[in-house]
């Protein structure tokens, strides 16, 4: 079977022979099938027909147009005045009443058609915006996608019905206050409900197996967007959770894009003006006689063997610039008629050939020109193009490709012809029945009843065939089953060179001249009614059945994606309040969280700052105090060294010297300590600051006071050199006290002192010597001088040696102490521990601070990022309630567009639609 028939969705019949490539036009190109002849010249059916001129059912199609608007939109098949198309022309005969009501009754449902394809073309362009729009939301907010949860059987739910869950983006945060919300969507259409249903067994069994509702649900919800997600055996639901928010948002994204391009093509299809009607039957049943007698010319080669075994189009040769030829379309091949490399040409005459040969050729595209009037013509009858496609006879091997056939969506109206003699086959219900599927109604055309005598008995026998094969066909017998016999129907001289040189037809019938026999002219006229009855009839049908196959499926798709956008909407609606109530929140709490941090980074500083600076203080002022008063103080009490004696003097000098350099340096160890217990306080103070503002990351706060001063970077005061000296053993001040009481004279003081500070000192006492004989003059001397001199020295010397262990120790004392003065021993240590201390508590206090400047940098950015978020939840609320309300409003507004209760339906015996 030809691509050109079963791989394409095209809807257009008269476009076949456009490139395939070509875009969907917005401007559909005129009516392509033969168009000849004019309308009725009634007064009421030209009113009407002034209407259908001014209402061309294009004039809302465009966006923003009104449906009053006259003005002639794109795509309107009238735009050129001189290709009749859809329009009602001059009509060239008078007409009869009857022909008048058809008539009337054509622009009637013309009319109808037109206000309805306006309104749902309307609908297209309106939804297509919406689509682009959420196309451009999907964007800037990844719309959340509703992922359905397994019906809950619990009394708390009892809900058969499943809830919608907005999944992937928020998924994670259970704490979502919509995280559990069950949305419902109202059902809308008796499928729908029927599916819920179906869909609720389906749950029913699956409960058990899944965790999640299976995919039929999520199909349930959605008919058009749902997302199809075949990944492994991750089932769809859990899919949808698992899946990124912006996965998500790329996969819709995907199907509302595909979603826009349908509406398009269905766009074009309701613009479509043709109509295609299929005419299949039983092999030799007479289908090409039949199409010939509609055509009122002999086109399709007919013989009394079966002979056509290819698709046979039949279309308006002005569609081929006015030249009569066959389009033989390769196998496989795409038929353009732009591309001849897709086909072969053929002159009519050597149709019958290519119809024989079935090997080379599947289909082909006839081009002819019509040569019956408007009235006449089925094919053009001013209202609709309707296109014959005459179809190989149905047997083993043809009935299944022919019911395939039958089942596109161009083919409007399959037509059955049914041989009179031979009633069903077993391939003839076969397809019936499968056709009966897709089209509810089929038209019957009983062929070859001039053959038949017992007439009635043929009907009653045929009859209750219908009744068995397509019940509801029987019920509108009278409309749909006609007993014909389509060679009586006489034919229109073929033009010069046609297939058909004589143009007679085969009207013989049997070879009667009916010229002869009044009574065979009356059969004949009989004839020639009863196919213009079945004209009218098939005429009525195919208008009938354009309005079901050609607008019903831009209804129901309308219907379908109106749904799916509502609840789409109405998910990320709520989502987006729910995201907005959740910001705002946040937003109350982190605003007074972000002032008070700043306010607490600043208080917290400085207090760190000041909680530093005393500790340190406290640290090198206590430390100053104790060194320098354990240093004042070194030469006082008791340093544990025993007295050795005098010969062991510079000994114990030394001995005294350490002990006194130990107390020092314990003393410095006992401010450490002091400086370790204030390091302890002022970490814990931090600690304390830093657990208020910055929360349990400071409980971990650990700090280890051993540490400090293990490495002693000071001047130890072992380190101190005091030599010591002989004069160190003496302790003048309390000498001299002594000897003023024990001499009693000046002189003797003055004499001992001289000498005896000579004596100790060494060199030079013979000058001082000779100086005290001239002051006292050499009498008194020669008397004093020996016993003063001795006992002077005597008690001086007996006194230093009794005073050593009381006068060393504060010699040395001062010497050490000066020293070490010199060395700036105590400002040096009281700052070395106080700044231990200082960089001690830096580091937990810059700790702190950086902490704090975290934490308020923090706070800025999640307020920053909230105040966002707040924006676009608050655009999206915005945008999705709207789109609740615009998708509400044009569901409930295609809902409106009732293609079942349309006039032509009344004006066909109340037939209804399939
Ligand atoms: N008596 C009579 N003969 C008819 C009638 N219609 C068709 N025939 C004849 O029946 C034979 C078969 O007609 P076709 O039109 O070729 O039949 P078909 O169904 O197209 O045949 P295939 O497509 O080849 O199966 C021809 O010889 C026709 O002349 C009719 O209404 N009455």
């Amino acid at each position: 079977m030809s691509q050109d028939y079963f791989s394409k969705g095209k809807s257009a019949a008269g476009r076949n022979d456009e490139p395939q490539n070509t875009p969907p036009p917005s401007t559909p190109s005129r009516p392509a099938y033969m168009t000849v002849g004019s309308g009725s010249t009634s007064n009421y059916a030209t009113h009407l027909r002034s209407l259908l001129d001014t209402d061309s059912g294009y004039g809302g199609s465009i966006i923003g147009d009104e449906p009053s608007s006259s003005k002639r939109p794109l795509g309107s098949p009238r735009t050129d005045p001189t290709l009749s198309g859809d329009m009602p022309l001059q009509r060239q005969s008078t007409s009869s009443p009857e022909s008048d009501h058809h008539s009337q009754a054509a622009a009637v449902h013309q009319l109808w058609y037109n206000s309805h394809r306006a309104a749902l073309n309307r609908s297209i362009s309106k939804v297509v915006d919406l689509l682009k729009t959420l196309q451009e939301m999907n964007v800037t907010w990844p719309a959340h996608y509703p992922s359905v949860q397994r019906a809950d059987t619990s009394a708390d739910h009892p809900s058969s019905r499943p809830g919608l869950q907005h999944a992937a983006s928020m998924a994670g945060d259970p704490s979502s206050p919509h995280h559990s919300r069950q949305l419902r969507r109202s059902m809308t259409t008796v499928e729908d409900y029927e599916a819920a249903e179906s869909s609720k067994d389906a749950d029913n069994k699956n409960a058990a197996e899944s965790p999640r509702l299976v995919t039929q649900q999520i199909a349930q919800e959605f008919s058009v967007l749902k997302l199809d997600l075949k990944l492994g055996a991750l089932h769809q639901a859990e899919l949808v959770h698992s899946l990124e928010k912006s996965s998500i948002a790329s996969l819709l994204d995907g199907k509302i894009s595909s979603s826009i391009k349908h509406l398009l093509l269905l766009r074009e299809r309701i613009e479509d003006t043709s109509s295609k009607v299929l005419v299949t039957g039983d092999l030799n049943a007479g289908k090409s006689t039949f199409c010939n007698a509609l055509l009122r010319r002999k086109v399709l080669p007919e013989d009394q063997q079966p002979c056509t075994s290819i698709f046979c189009e039949v279309l308006d040769a002005r569609d081929n610039a006015g030249v009569e030829e066959v389009h033989a379309v390769h196998k496989n091949a795409i038929y353009n008629r732009h591309d001849e490399s897709s086909y072969d040409v053929f002159s009519l005459q050597e149709l019958e050939k290519i119809v024989l040969d079935n090997a080379t050729y599947i289909q082909c595209k006839v081009y002819i020109k019509d040569v019956r009037t408007i009235d006449e013509s089925l094919l053009n009858n001013g209202v609709v193009d309707i296109a014959l496609i005459d179809a190989p006879g149905l047997n083993s091997d043809t009935t299944k490709t022919t019911a395939v056939f039958a089942r596109q969506e161009e083919i409007d109206v399959v037509v059955f012809v049914v041989s009179a003699a031979n009633h069903f086959t077993q391939s003839a219900k076969e397809f019936i029945w499968a056709a009966a599927s897709e089209k509810a109604y089929i038209f019957m055309v009983v062929n070859g009843y001039d053959l038949i005598r017992d007439k009635e008995r043929c009907q009653k026998l045929i009859l209750d065939q219908v009744y068995g094969l397509s019940p509801r066909t029987f019920k509108e017998s009278t409309e749909l089953v006609h007993f014909v016999s389509s060679n009586a129907i006489p034919m229109a001289p073929s033009p010069p060179g046609g297939p058909d040189g004589g143009g007679s037809g085969s009207s013989s019938g049997g070879g009667d001249d009916p010229n002869d026999d009044p009574k065979g002219k009356g059969k004949e006229k009989e004839k020639v009614r009863d196919f213009e009855k079945l004209e009218q009839s098939l005429r009525r049908f195919v208008l009938e059945k354009r309005a079901r196959s050609k607008l019903a499926p831009a209804r129901t798709y309308l219907l379908n994606i109106l749904n799916d956008v509502n609840v789409l909407a109405t998910v990320n609606s709520d989502v987006a309040q729910s995201e907005l109530d959740r910001v705002s929140k946040d937003l109350e709490e982190i605003e007074p969280q972000l002032e008070s941090s700043r306010k607490a980074k600043a208080a917290v500083s400085d207090d760190v700052d000041k909680t530093i600076e005393e500790t340190c203080k406290d640290v090198y002022d206590h430390s100053r105090n104790t060194l320098n008063s354990t240093i004042a103080r070194a030469g006082e009490g008791n340093l544990g060294v025993p007295y050795p004696g005098l010969f062991s003097a510079f000994e114990y000098a030394e001995e005294i010297k350490e002990a006194m350099l130990s107390q020092i340096s314990a003393s410095v160890s006992s401010c450490e300590d002091y400086a370790r217990t204030k390091a302890v306080g002022g970490v814990n103070v931090i600690k304390q600051l830093g657990i208020m503002h910055l929360g349990n990351e400071y409980h971990d706060l650990n700090f280890r006071p051993e540490v400090m001063f293990r490495r002693r970077r000071d001047l130890s005061a072992k380190q101190v050199d005091v030599p010591t000296e002989l004069w160190d053993f003496v302790d003048w001040s309390t000498l001299m006290q002594r000897q003023e009481k024990v001499a009693g004279t000046g002189m003797a003081l003055t004499v001992a002192t001289a000498i005896g500070g000579r004596i100790v000192g060494g060199m030079g006492w013979m000058d001082h010597t000779l100086n005290a004989v001239k002051i006292i003059g050499n009498d008194n001397l020669r008397k004093l001088i020996v016993p003063g001199l001795v006992l002077a020295v005597v008690s001086a010397a007996a006194y230093v040696v009794q005073q050593i262990p009381h006068s060393l120790p504060h010699r040395l004392s001062e010497k050490i102490s000066k020293q070490l003065a010199t060395m700036d021993y105590v400002h040096a240590n009281s700052t070395r521990i106080s700044s231990s201390v200082n960089k001690v508590l830096r580091f937990p206090a810059d700790n702190l601070r950086v902490g704090l400047a975290r934490s308020v940098d923090q706070l800025g950015a999640r307020r920053e990022e909230t105040l966002k978020v707040r924006g676009e939840s608050e655009v999206a609320l915005k945008y999705f309630g709207n789109l609740v309300r615009e998708s509400g409003h044009q569901r409930s507004m295609v809902e409106d567009i009732d293609l079942d209760a349309h006039p032509q339906a009344q004006g066909a015996g109340g037939m209804s639609i399939a």
